[in-house]
């Protein structure tokens, strides 16, 4: 099976904090990969690296076996790459519709379109309509995203990260302050947006995790300790006393 994401031997360091210590990691296409650890572990820096916000210290990131670190952001997501960010990222003024077209235009090369009438772009309004209708927001359309609730409002945002059609989909805990049920339905939702392409997700709700990853790596003070399948991970007796702890149990 062909990789969609490879880091080898990666570290990060802050002045002379070694955050990220030689990390090798290998995340195939069509994977729904977990990445979960405890806090300051380095999950996010992990992912600032692999989407070209932060450039490695040392080692290399490939995506589909072409280096990309050292590209800048918007480079590694023309290459395919999209990400979402832990605090929520719409513009709160705007209309859903608003948000998600522009998403869809900055995708579709329109970006500097704004002079347009970007509706009348029927490539943009239909893929535009298309998202909406995925992320079940289509009776909201017209509402600011700012007065969305918050569960909305990250289904909003992971309606944007897909929106440009990316086939590497990087989510930073997409459920973080959600209810039980709001975080259900937001599964199903990632489940259902993420089928045939590769996702990588730092996550702390375990049954989150459980129930979406095909694989599961565990992060302690910037180093792999496991990967593996979630039954190899839950029994795993180094990730239960570093992080899974009780939950396991
Ligand atoms: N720009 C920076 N400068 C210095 N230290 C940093 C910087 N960014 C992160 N760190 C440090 O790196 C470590 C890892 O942080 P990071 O945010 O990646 O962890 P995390 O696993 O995502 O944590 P959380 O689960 O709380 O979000 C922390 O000790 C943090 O203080």
């Amino acid at each position: 099976m062909s990789t969609a994401i490879e880091l080898r031997g990666v570290e990060k360091s802050f002045g002379n904090t070694s955050v990220i210590r030689n990390v090798n990691l290998a995340v195939a296409q069509g994977e729904r990969h977990a990445l979960i650890g405890p806090n300051g572990a380095g999950k996010s820096t992990l992912f600032n690296l692999i989407s070209g916000y932060m450039l490695p210290t040392t080692g290399s990131i490939l995506l589909r076996d072409e280096v990309v670190s050292g590209l800048a952001p918007y480079q590694i997501n023309r290459r395919g790459l999209s990400r979402s960010f832990q605090v929520t990222n719409v513009f709160a003024n705007m209309s859903v519709w608003e948000n998600l077209r522009c998403a869809v235009l900055w995708a579709t090369g329109h970006r500097y379109a704004f002079w347009k009438n970007v509706d009348r772009l029927p490539e943009v309004r239909e893929r535009t309509a298309r998202i909406l209708e995925d992320i079940n927001l289509t009776a909201r359309r017209d509402v600011p995203a700012g007065l969305l609730t918050y569960a909305e409002q990250r289904a909003l945002e992971i309606g944007i990260t897909i929106a440009g059609g990316a086939d590497v989909i990087l989510l930073d805990e997409p459920t973080a302050g959600m209810s039980h049920a709001e975080t259900e339905r937001a599964v199903a939702l990632i489940r259902r947006l993420t089928e045939g392409r590769t996702l990588l997700i730092v996550e702390h709700d375990m049954s989150v995790v459980f129930g979406l990853a095909d694989k599961i790596s565990v992060l302690v003070y910037g180093q792999i300790i496991a990967s593996g399948v979630p039954e190899e991970i839950r029994g795993n007796p180094k990730v239960r006393e570093a992080y899974l702890g009780e939950e396991a149990a």
